[in-house]
């Protein structure tokens, strides 16, 4: 059934929505009504384009007391994300063409939005070995990533790069020098304070260091992923003023906590990269603010209970974060005046849609898919990990107060969450 939403506000002005068909047919104050459609009162909330998330974990095969599908697309779809990007170290590892179908159909068949796959760029996430690029891109991998793992040789990212040029594909990075890290857990100030093992920066930004020479002798796309560090930032800025085919994203626990704020041993502020020092913190809100960062991606890395019990030394890394990422990127940019909304908003739908090429996400145009959020701006409310669809409730953001709540979400046009 077609659908219209009326009283709604975009770009702030009250305006209409007209969907036919699981797409947009029509956006416009003019647009009152529609013959035949269903018609539903926005009430004066605004409406985005549906959120896209290009880094997610949701833990569908093999892990799934973690997260499922079913679950991890739920909290999607509560944080008015309509498209995600799922990684690929699931159980069995998605490195092979079957995998990759299996886990494709998966997706599709549990996914309350839209949950598009990455594949490994090597066997187990781990090894030498290259997977199948060409073959699984042809089956619709949306990109390649060895995330939780850097690569750590130099001709294993030289050949991987050289392969994904060859594919016209995308390679997503996990930096982290297994050697300088260390099996380290916290960054080394917090370390030092907490009595637990420091990770160096230089984990991250040695390896990108490396990797730009790559990418500008192969020309690859390369994109990379959790940036943490003020070197990091700097580094990537120099690529793409040298015209290379760089991007980059940040998540939201880099951008409002530093490692100055992880005061006890605490399992919530445990993740990988760690978080950093205030001046690194700074340096990723500059990037974002000229454009060095391109985009916001969640990471949202669910475990149990009890994988985050006890102390950060032997804790599982990841906090959740597809049901905190809105709110908290308005009430920090938006709310408090650094940025409009369509700039934030563009962090998480254009950008990604741009950086990925994804084909199937809607930007909230007449012809595109009716992948939409209604959001109310006015309500502040508290994250309580307890509302949470996710099966993780880790996350440092407990008790914050926000505004930005999603209340409907929509995708191909139909309503995937609503908030009672
Ligand atoms: N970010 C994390 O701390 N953990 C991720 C892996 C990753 O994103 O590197 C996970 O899979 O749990
Ligand atoms: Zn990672
Ligand atoms: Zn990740």
């Amino acid at each position: 059934m077609n659908k219209i939403i009326k009283n709604v506000r975009i770009n702030g002005h009250l305006s209409a929505i007209v969907i036919e068909d699981g797409r947009i047919a029509g956006v416009g104050a003019s647009v009152a009504a529609w013959p035949g459609a269903e018609i539903i009162d926005a009430k004066g909330l605004t409406a985005l384009p549906g959120l896209v998330d290009v880094h997610v974990h949701f833990r569908e095969p093999g892990l799934t007391e973690k997260e499922t599908i079913r679950s991890g697309s739920a909290a999607a779809a509560a944080g008015g994300f309509t498209t995600v990007l799922a990684m690929p170290n699931v159980l069995p590892v998605v490195d092979q063409e079957g995998r990759l179908k299996e886990q494709l159909a998966l997706n599709e068949e549990k996914g309350l939005v839209k949950v598009g796959q990455i594949a490994a760029i090597t066997e187990d996430l781990t090894s030498n070995r290259l997977t199948k690029l060409a073959e699984l891109k042809a089956i619709g991998a949306a990109a390649f990533s060895n995330d939780g793992h850097g690569i750590q040789e130099a001709q294993t990212m030289l050949t991987a790069l050289t392969a994904v040029k060859k594919v016209n594909g995308l390679l997503t990075v996990h930096l982290e020098d297994n050697g300088l890290a260390n099996g380290g857990v916290v960054d080394p100030k917090a370390g030092e304070r907490l009595g637990l093992k420091g990770l160096t920066a230089l984990s991250e930004s040695t390896q990108l260091a490396r990797d730009i020479e790559l990418v500008r002798a192969t020309q690859a796309r390369y994109h990379v992923a959790h940036v943490s560090s003020k070197q990091s930032v700097d580094l990537i800025r120099q690529a793409k003023l040298a015209g290379l085919p760089i991007t980059a994203e940040v998540s939201p626990h880099h951008l409002f906590l530093d490692e100055s704020m992880v005061q006890a041993d605490d399992p919530n502020y445990k993740m990988n990269p760690p978080l950093r020092s205030k001046e690194d913190r700074q340096a990723l809100i500059a990037g974002l603010l000229d454009g060095t960062i391109d985009l916001i991606a969640s990471d949202h890395a669910p475990h149990t209970a009890d994988d985050k019990a006890g102390s950060m030394a032997d804790c599982a890394f990841g906090i959740v974060g597809l049901e905190t990422t809105f709110a908290l990127v308005y009430e920090h940019f938006v709310a408090s005046g650094l940025v409009d909304l369509e700039t934030a908003v563009a962090w998480l739908n254009q950008k990604p849609i741009e950086a990925f090429g994804l084909q199937n996400a809607g930007q909230l145009r007449a012809g595109d898919p009716a992948d939409l959020v209604l959001i109310d701006e006015k309500t502040t409310f508290t994250i309580d990990p307890k509302d949470f669809h996710s099966k993780g409730k880790n996350t440092p953001f407990a008790g914050q107060k926000v505004h930005g709540l999603v209340v409907t979400t929509f995708v191909n046009g139909e309503a995937v969450f609503s908030k009672d």
